[in-house]
C-alpha cells in the first residue's frame, strides 16, 4: 500500500493525464457485441484501412494480469467468472493506452460493458463516442466461434461462455439501447462470413469526403459535357448560317441523344436514389442508407 504522499502524487499524475487526453479530444468509436461476435477480427481490418488504433478492454485487462499488477488476481477472478471488472480499473488502462499511443482515433472494443462503465467513462474522460459499432450475432454462432477460437483463453469454455452471454444480455445490451436512443448505433449483421461483415463495416467508415468529392467531380463532368454540347450546337448553327447545305443531322442528334450521361454510385444495399435531370444529361446519384445500419 502506498503512503498518503504517494497517493497524492498518483492522483495529480492521473489528473494531468486526463487533462492531456481532454486536450487531445480523440475520436472514439465503441465496438460492442456479444462474446465471439467478431469485434476483434473486424477491428483489425478497420485499423489496416482507416488509421484507427484498436484498444481492446479485454486485452488490456489480460495484459494487466500478466504485468503482475496489484489488481491482477481480482481481474483474473472476474474474467474467469465472465464478470465485469470495476470501471475505475478499466478506464485507467484505457486512458493510459490512449495517451501512450498518441493517435487521435480509437476503436474501443468491448467497452463500455455496462451502465457503470459508460457513465464513468464519459464522466471521467469527458469523451463521448462518435458512434457505436454493434455486431449483432446469434448465441449459437458466437458459441461455435468461441469454442473453436483456440487462443488459450481461460474464459473460452462452455461454462464461462454461458455466463458471458448472460452478462451481455443483462448488462451490455442496455448500453447499446442507451446509445441507440441517441441515434449513435450502427448495427451490423455479424452472423455472415468475415469478408461480408467487413463490407458492411467499410461502408460505415468510408470517409464522407470521398463521397462528397466524388459527387462534385461528377457534377463537374456533367457541366463540362453540357457545355461542350452547347458549343457543338452553336458551331453547327454558325456553320448552317454561313453555309446552309453543310450541316449533318448527326450534329444535332448527338446533342439530343448521343451523349446522355448516366452515372450511378451504389454500394449494394437498399439505395436511396436521387436524380437530377437536365434536357441533355441525366445525373444519378445513389447513396446507401442501408437499413442494416440502423439499430
Ligand atoms: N464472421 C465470422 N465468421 C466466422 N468466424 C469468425 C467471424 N468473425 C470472427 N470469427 C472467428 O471467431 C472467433 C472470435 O472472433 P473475435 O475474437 O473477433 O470475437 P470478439 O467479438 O472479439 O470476441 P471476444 O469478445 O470474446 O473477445 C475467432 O476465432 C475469429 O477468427
Ligand atoms: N469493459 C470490460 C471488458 C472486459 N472485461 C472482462 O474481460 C473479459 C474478456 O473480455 P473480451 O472483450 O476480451 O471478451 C470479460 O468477460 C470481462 O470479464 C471487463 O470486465 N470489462
Amino acid at each position: 500500500m502506498g503512503s498518503v504522499v504517494d497517493d497524492g502524487k498518483k492522483e495529480a499524475l492521473q489528473e494531468a493525464h486526463r487533462s492531456l487526453l481532454a486536450d487531445l479530444n480523440p475520436t472514439v468509436v465503441f465496438v460492442l457485441g456479444g462474446p465471439g461476435s467478431g469485434k476483434g477480427t473486424q477491428c483489425a481490418n478497420i485499423v489496416e484501412h482507416f488509421g484507427f488504433t484498436h484498444l481492446s478492454a479485454g486485452d488490456l485487462l489480460r495484459a494487466e494480469i500478466k504485468s503482475g499488477s496489484e489488481n491482477g488476481t481480482m481481474i483474473s477472478d472476474m474474467i474467469k467468472e465472465g464478470k465485469i471488472v470495476p470501471s475505475e480499473v478499466t478506464i485507467k488502462l484505457l486512458e493510459r493506452a490512449m495517451l501512450e499511443n498518441g493517435n487521435d482515433k480509437f476503436l474501443i472494443d468491448g467497452f463500455p460493458r455496462n451502465e457503470e462503465n459508460r457513465a464513468a467513462f464519459e464522466d471521467v474522460t469527458k469523451i463521448g463516442p462518435s458512434f457505436v459499432l454493434y455486431f449483432d450475432c446469434s448465441e449459437e454462432e458466437m458459441e461455435r466461434r468461441l469454442l473453436s477460437r483456440n487462443q488459450g483463453r481461460e474464459d473460452d469454455n462452455i461454462e464461462t461462455i454461458r455466463k458471458r452471454f448472460k452478462v451481455f444480455q443483462e448488462s451490455s445490451l442496455p448500453v447499446i439501447e442507451y446509445y441507440n436512443s441517441k441515434g449513435k448505433v450502427r448495427k451490423i449483421d455479424a452472423g455472415r462470413p468475415i469478408e461480408e461483415v467487413y463490407e458492411s463495416v467499410k461502408a460505415i467508415f468510408a470517409p464522407k469526403d470521398e463521397k462528397v468529392n466524388g459527387h462534385r467531380h461528377t457534377l463537374m463532368e456533367c457541366l463540362i459535357l453540357f457545355w461542350m454540347k452547347w458549343c457543338r450546337v452553336i458551331a453547327a448553327i454558325v456553320t448552317k448560317i454561313s453555309d446552309p447545305m453543310s450541316i449533318e443531322t448527326s450534329q444535332i442528334n448527338c446533342f439530343a441523344n448521343g451523349d446522355c450521361f448516366h452515372r450511378t454510385y451504389s454500394n449494394a444495399h437498399s439505395p436511396c436514389f436521387v436524380g437530377v435531370a437536365t434536357p441533355v444529361t441525366t445525373y444519378a446519384y445513389r447513396t446507401t442508407l442501408s437499413t442494416e445500419h440502423q439499430y
